[in-house]
């Protein structure tokens, strides 16, 4: 599934004009603002429909104009090529959103799965570490949701629940609560489900590769699910009912709902203890990086199928060591987009097939 080509049209400071991709590694270099994330962002946007930067399409959209677009040709593992093609529309006060695959439009995002599945390593991963519960959460679900349409959809149902059950608590219509409770159960417990299989198959993957990067045995993931038993076992859905109920009156008082899946803790356990707090800010940033390959690895595990990899600066901040470790550790990949500042020492990684561009203003060209 690797791209072949990207066609930006007024997205963000990129040229309107094809830029080839045909080759296995694809490294941009240049200057900061020049361009380079923003050739990674299309890339990302062309593959899941949405930014990984910002949840606002009308930034992407080129400074004073009205829409933007983004066409991308890419070869699946028969030998067939395949085209996308994104429009974005500012239209008075709303953002109007067009996807085709092959010149058919789809009708939602969740369409392109598979397509061309891209695992990014940026800066923001270091939340995965130190960000909050719900950052954590983020990286289970885009993990599941990068294969698994179920569990977009059931993740879909669940929130919507949770929203009229929050309005329902807020407003006090307390007659609609069990209707909802039926439904928040149901779809809770396949999340549940799924995010616990999840974490299980990541720490068969994680804790090893932490080792091998930093020397530091031991560390794995743990999936603290809101509704739970003990900590082994989920509940039944007589048992999350239980649970549920028994939270009626605080609910009631504070006008939202307290257990669920909107409330799941994840967290990094070394010997019993919590690690991050412990950590220093080079483990903590290693674990954000070994996570993302974690992620590679669980996704091909899955799928049988090898991602396209994104990394934006990620190496900049390790020493040369870790840099080593880390590039010989990288996840079996289609095809790898990586950014590099003047002066990197990017020839290190490259190869005679690698594709390396210089950015600069949002021009590229080939050295
Ligand atoms: N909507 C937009 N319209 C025009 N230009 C934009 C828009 N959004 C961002 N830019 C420009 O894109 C440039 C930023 O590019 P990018 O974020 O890709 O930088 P970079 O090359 O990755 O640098 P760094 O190494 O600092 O991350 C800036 O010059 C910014 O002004």
């Amino acid at each position: 599934m690797p791209f072949l080509s990207l066609n930006p049209v007024n997205f963000r400071n990129l040229k309107n004009e094809t830029i080839d991709l045909l080759a296995r590694e694809v490294y941009f270099t240049g200057e900061n603002g020049q361009g380079k994330s923003n050739l990674l962002e299309a890339l990302y946007y062309s593959a899941y429909g949405a930014s990984f930067r910002t949840r606002a399409d009308s930034e992407i959209i080129r400074n004073s104009e009205s829409a933007c677009a983004l066409h991308t040709l890419y070869r699946e593992e028969n030998g067939s090529t395949h085209t996308t093609s994104i429009k974005i529309i500012r239209n008075a006060n709303k953002i109007d959103k067009k996807i085709e695959k092959d010149g058919k439009i789809l009708h939602d995002r969740k369409e392109l799965i598979n397509t061309m599945p891209c695992v990014l390593y940026n800066h923001d991963d270091l939340d995965f570490a130190v960000g909050s519960p719900e950052r954590r959460r983020f990286f289970i679900d885009q993990s599941l949701s990068m294969y698994d349409v179920l569990y977009i959809d059931v993740m879909r149902r669940y929130k919507r629940v949770l929203k009229n059950r929050n309005l329902s608590l807020k407003n006090k219509a307390f007659d609609l609560i069990d209707t909802y409770d039926a439904q928040l159960v149901q779809n809770g417990i396949e999340i549940q489900k799924k995010r616990n299989d999840a974490v299980f198959s990541f720490n068969q993957i994680f804790g090893r590769l932490y080792e091998e990067v930093t020397g530091i045995d031991g560390v794995s993931i743990r999936y603290c699910p809101s509704w739970k038993k003990n900590a082994e076992v989920l509940p039944s859905p007589s048992e999350v009912y239980d649970i549920v109920h028994s939270h009626r009156e605080a609910e009631r008082v504070m006008g939202t709902t307290l257990t669920g899946p909107h409330r799941d803790r994840i967290v990094f356990v070394r010997k019993g203890s919590a690690f991050v707090p412990t950590a220093s800010t080079g483990q903590r940033r290693l674990l954000a990086l070994i996570l993302r390959t974690a992620q590679a690895v669980f996704y091909t595990h899955a799928t049988s199928k090898k991602p396209v990899l994104l990394m934006d600066d990620v190496l900049l901040e390790l020493d040369p060591e870790k840099r080593r470790r880390v590039t010989t550790l990288l996840p079996d990949y289609d095809q790898l987009f990586c950014t590099f500042l003047p002066g990197e020492p990017y020839e290190h990684y490259k190869t005679d097939a690698t594709r390396v561009y210089s950015i600069e203003k949002g021009n590229w060209k080939q050295i």
